[in-house]
């Protein structure tokens, strides 16, 4: 087993149980040990292994590991790290699928089947003071039969898919390079090319995609004003991936009829922003990935990355710069 240096730059997001986990392959430093001893732990370390806190990874603190060799993101989405910037250090990167598929893509359920149910309403009405209420007052709408629009087919995307057939939804998917023939056929899946037919004929839609130059704010006012006035806009991406402010304006004038985001920029949203204030929006503060499973295999699939590149061997989940 190959003992090595590990910094993690934010230990509040690793779990008791995972510290051990850890400690059984590297010898463990905390951020806050690393910034204590700089001078003497710099020439140690080989790996970084990066939780959710989106810590800095800049040229200063590249700069600082010499003998740094890999990065390792646990969670799929690398959108807060430089790429390039690192790749040009001789630094590979790798990042979690495997491990945050089903726990992301339930939540992506959990929000269309609560937005359309209206649990969080129907909560507050349970647990208010008034106990006479009428359920005419608050109809919600059954997603068996509906059409789900999924932007982003890869690995969530998919896993969406399947539990949307097992609700017997019609499933609609658009990839900007991608077509999926084989995921299409085993969940009944139709390919729309133009991102525009998948909004236009969605009662759900739902964002799956990368947070990168190309889908950021890929859904603005065009693109909502493309879709039902009765559909629903979920998002388990990025926040940047919705322009907020289109989004407000498409919520406030019934131009969609309501949002589901476990994602939102920034995060948290400032408390007086004007989303926090609809009622026609459910907000999670991105918790797709936090179960007790995913962050246990997150932490495992990252061991098995840094392991990987340390000792030469093919990578598991390496992130490539485009
Ligand atoms: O947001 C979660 C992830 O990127 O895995």
């Amino acid at each position: 087993m190959d003992r090595c240096g590990i910094g993690t730059p934010c230990v509040r997001g690793v779990l008791e149980g995972h510290v051990e986990l850890l400690k059984k392959h590297f010898h463990l430093i905390t951020m806050k040990e690393f910034l204590k001893k700089k001078e003497r732990l710099s020439e140690k370390i080989k790996s970084v292994l990066i939780y959710e806190c989106r810590p800095v990874i800049d040229r200063e603190l590249l700069q600082s590991l010499p003998h740094l060799k890999v990065i390792a993101n646990s969670g799929v989405g690398v959108d807060h790290l430089d790429l390039k910037l690192i790749s040009s250090f001789g630094v590979k990167v790798t990042n979690t699928p495997h491990a945050v598929s089903d726990s992301t893509a339930d939540i992506g359920m959990a929000l269309m089947l609560a937005s359309a149910r209206r649990l969080v309403e129907g909560c507050q009405i349970a647990v208010s003071p008034q106990t006479e209420h009428f359920a005419a007052d608050w109809l919600g709408d059954e997603v068996t039969g509906a059409t789900l629009g999924i932007i982003g087919m890869g690995s969530i995307g998919y896993k969406v898919a399947k539990r949307a057939k097992a609700f017997e939804m019609k499933i609609l998917y658009h990839n900007r390079n991608q077509r999926k023939e084989e995921e299409e056929q085993a969940v009944g899946a139709r390919y729309c090319e133009k991102m525009e037919d998948l909004l236009q004929q969605s009662d759900f839609v739902i964002l799956v995609v990368n947070l990168t130059p190309q889908t950021h704010k890929l859904i603005g006012k065009r693109e909502l004003e493309l879709m039902k006035p009765t559909a629903t806009l979920i998002n388990i991406s990025r926040g940047a991936v919705v322009d907020h402010d289109a989004l407000v304006e498409a919520l406030q004038n019934g131009i969609i009829k309501a949002a589901a985001l476990d994602v939102t920029n920034p995060e948290p949203l400032p408390r007086d922003h004007p989303l926090l204030k609809l009622k026609n929006i459910i907000i999670t503060p991105h918790i797709g990935t936090a179960t007790v499973q995913a962050t246990r295999m997150m932490t495992e699939e990252a061991v098995a990355n840094i392991q990987a590149v340390l000792n030469g061997l093919p990578i598991p989940s390496e992130v490539i710069p485009q």
